[in-house]
C-alpha cells in the first residue's frame, strides 16, 4: 500500500483540463480525481463520459483516471466510463441496492472499483464488500461541491475499516489540505484527494508533496 495524492480537477480550469491535469502530474500528483455529477445524486452538474475520452486521448495512457460516480444510476454508465478511459470507478452505495451487480459490471472491464459512503451513510453497510473492491471511499464533505470544510467526525469510520483492512486503499475526499491531513492520515487514510488545497495553491508542488510527506509517516507508524 502506498500513499497516494489525487487532486481534485473540480477545482482546475476547466477550459484547460488537458493541460491542468499534465501539470499536476508534473507537480507530483498520483492519481487525476474525477469528479462526476449528475445534478440528481449530488446538486451539482459537472462532466460526463465525453470529457473523460477527451482528457484520456490527451494525457495518453499512463496517468490514472481516477472517477467518483456521484450520479444516481451507475449501472448505467459503467460502460460508458470504462470505454472512455477510467482507471478506476467509484460509486456510491447510497445509489444502488444491486451492488454485486455493478461491483462485477467494472470489473469486466479490468479496471478497478470502489464504494464511496456519504456523511450520513453507516460504515457497517460498506463492510460486506470490502473484500470485493479495490479501494473504500469516505467523504469528508457532503459531496456536490469543492471548498467545503473537512469533517472530522468522519474519522472513526476511517479507523474502523483500517483496522479490518489494513491493506485496503482508504480514499478521503473533501477539505483535506495541509492542515488537516494529519487527522485523516492517523485515522488510515492514504488515497489523498484535495481540490482547493492544491489548485488555489501558489505552490500546488509544495502542498503535494506536504501531503504525501505526512501520510506516509502515519502510514509508517502503523506497521
Ligand atoms: O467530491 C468532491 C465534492 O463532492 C470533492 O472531490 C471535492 O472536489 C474536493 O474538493 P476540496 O474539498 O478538496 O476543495
Amino acid at each position: 500500500m502506498k500513499a497516494l495524492i489525487a487532486p481534485s480537477l473540480l477545482s482546475s480550469n476547466f477550459a484547460k483540463l488537458g493541460e491542468e491535469a499534465l501539470s499536476i502530474i508534473e507537480k507530483g500528483a498520483d492519481w487525476l480525481h474525477m469528479d462526476v455529477m449528475d445534478g440528481h445524486f449530488v446538486n451539482n452538474l459537472t462532466i460526463g463520459a465525453p470529457v473523460i475520452r477527451s482528457l484520456r486521448q490527451f494525457i495518453g495512457e499512463k496517468p490514472y483516471l481516477d472517477c467518483h460516480l456521484m450520479v444516481s444510476d451507475p449501472l448505467k454508465w459503467v460502460d460508458d466510463f470504462a470505454k472512455a478511459g477510467a482507471s478506476m470507478i467509484t460509486f456510491h452505495l447510497e445509489a444502488v441496492t444491486n451492488i454485486d451487480t455493478i461491483i462485477n459490471k467494472i470489473k469486466e472491464h479490468n479496471i478497478e472499483v470502489g464504494i464511496s459512503i456519504k456523511p450520513n451513510t453507516d460504515v457497517d453497510l460498506l463492510i460486506p464488500y470490502l473484500d470485493k473492491i479495490d479501494m473504500a471511499l469516505v467523504m469528508t464533505v457532503e459531496p456536490g461541491f469543492g471548498g467545503q470544510k473537512f469533517m472530522q467526525n468522519m474519522m472513526p469510520k476511517v479507523s474502523k475499516i483500517r483496522k479490518l483492512k489494513p491493506n485496503l486503499n482508504i480514499q478521503v475526499d473533501g477539505g483535506l489540505s495541509l492542515e488537516t491531513i494529519e487527522i485523516a492520515a492517523r485515522a488510515g487514510a492514504n488515497v489523498i484527494v484535495a481540490g482547493s488545497a492544491v489548485f488555489k495553491s501558489e505552490n500546488p508542488q509544495k502542498v503535494i508533496s506536504g501531503l504525501r510527506e505526512i501520510t506516509e509517516k502515519f502510514m509508517k507508524q502503523e506497521n
